[in-house]
C-alpha cells in the first residue's frame, strides 16, 4: 500500500509520493508511475513526482518526475508548483521560497499567499533555458540557437526552435487552429524521430500578440496533456527570440493561463496556479503485476 496526494497545475496532473513517509526505494519509481498514471487499471495522472530529502548542500528537498511512461523527466513546471504547495501545506518546509534540488538544477519556487494566509499560486524560478544543440540535445553538429531548423515526420515538414529547460523541447509556431492540429498522429512521430536522441516534448505555439501565446502540447512520456510548464517556457523564450512576443507573456494552454517572464537575471520564471485533487492509498499489487509482465 502506497500513500499519496494528486494534485493539478492547469489541469496537468500528477500524483505525489512524500518519499520521507513512504521510504521506497528509488528504483521502483518507474514501475509505480506506470502503474499509478493508467486512467483505468490505476488513480490516473500524466504522472509521478516523488519528494525526497536533498542528497547534496545548500537544498531544501530533491524533486524528481516520471512520466505516465516510467520515464523520467529532468524537471516538470506545472509539478513544481504542485509540489511547492504540497510541501508547504504538510509542513515539509517551513518557509515560502523552497530550494529544490532537480535533474535540471537547482529550481526555486516562492509559494504566493493572500492576506488570509493561504496559498493563492506558485512562481516558480526555473533556472536559465540552455539553447546549443548539444544542451537540448540534437544530434548533428554542435550548433545554436536552433529556432529554425526542419525536420520531416508523418509526412509532413515542420520547422521548430529547440530549447531546453532540463528537458527537450521543441516549439512549432503556427498561424493554424490549434485544435485542428492532429497532435495524436504527428505528437508521437516528432517525439521517437531520430534528431532528439532523448525523445522530445512537441509544442505548436500560436503568437496571439506581443504578450500572448497560444499552445497546444504532446509530451514526452505522457502524450497530450492540458499544459505544460516547461514547455510554456521554452515556448516564451524562442517566441522572444525570434521577435514573435516580447520577454512576458500570458501563455494560454487548454488547461489554462501560465504568466511567464524571461528576466534580466536570464532566468525563466512562471506563476500559476497549484492544487490539490485528493488523497489516498494505492492498493493494486503493482510489484506483482510488473514482475509477471516481465
Ligand atoms: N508537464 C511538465 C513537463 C513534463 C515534461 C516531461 N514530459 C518530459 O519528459 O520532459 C511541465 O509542466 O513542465
Amino acid at each position: 500500500m502506497v500513500r499519496f496526494t494528486k494534485m493539478e497545475g492547469l489541469g496537468n496532473d500528477y500524483i505525489f509520493i512524500d518519499n520521507f513517509a513512504e521510504r521506497l526505494p528509488e528504483e521502483e519509481f518507474p514501475v509505480l508511475a506506470r502503474a499509478v498514471s493508467d486512467r483505468h487499471f490505476g488513480v490516473g495522472a500524466d504522472g509521478l513526482i516523488v519528494i525526497l530529502p536533498p542528497t547534496e548542500p545548500g537544498f531544501d528537498l530533491r524533486f524528481r518526475m516520471f512520466n505516465a511512461d516510467g520515464s523520467e523527466g529532468e524537471m516538470c513546471g506545472n509539478g513544481m508548483r504542485s509540489f511547492a504547495r504540497l510541501a508547504f501545506e504538510r509542513g515539509l518546509v517551513r518557509k515560502t521560497r523552497i530550494r529544490v534540488q532537480t535533474l535540471a538544477g537547482p529550481v526555486v519556487p516562492e509559494i504566493v499567499l493572500d492576506e488570509a494566509g493561504r496559498v493563492q499560486g506558485v512562481r516558480v524560478d526555473m533556472g536559465p533555458p540552455r539553447l546549443r544543440s548539444t544542451e537540448i540535445p540534437l544530434t548533428g553538429p554542435e550548433r545554436g540557437p536552433v529556432l529554425a531548423e526542419t525536420v520531416e515526420a508523418a509526412g509532413e515538414s515542420f520547422t521548430f526552435a529547440a530549447v531546453s529547460m532540463g528537458n527537450p523541447h521543441i516549439v512549432i509556431f503556427t498561424d493554424a487552429d490549434l485544435d485542428r492540429i492532429d497532435l495524436a498522429h504527428v505528437g508521437p512521430a516528432l517525439e521517437h524521430h531520430p534528431l532528439f536522441p532523448q525523445r522530445t516534448n512537441v509544442h505548436f505555439v500560436r503568437p496571439e500578440g506581443p504578450g500572448e501565446l497560444r499552445m497546444r502540447t504532446w509530451e514526452r512520456g505522457s502524450g497530450i496533456t492540458l499544459a505544460c510548464g516547461t514547455g510554456a517556457c521554452a515556448a516564451l523564450v524562442a517566441a522572444s527570440l525570434t521577435g514573435r512576443s516580447g520577454r512576458t507573456a500570458d501563455v494560454h494552454l487548454p488547461g489554462g493561463t501560465l504568466r511567464v517572464e524571461w528576466a534580466e537575471d536570464g532566468h525563466v520564471y512562471q506563476t500559476g496556479p497549484a492544487n490539490e485533487v485528493c488523497r489516498g492509498e494505492f492498493t493494486r499489487d503493482w510489484r506483482r503485476e510488473a514482475a509477471a509482465r516481465s
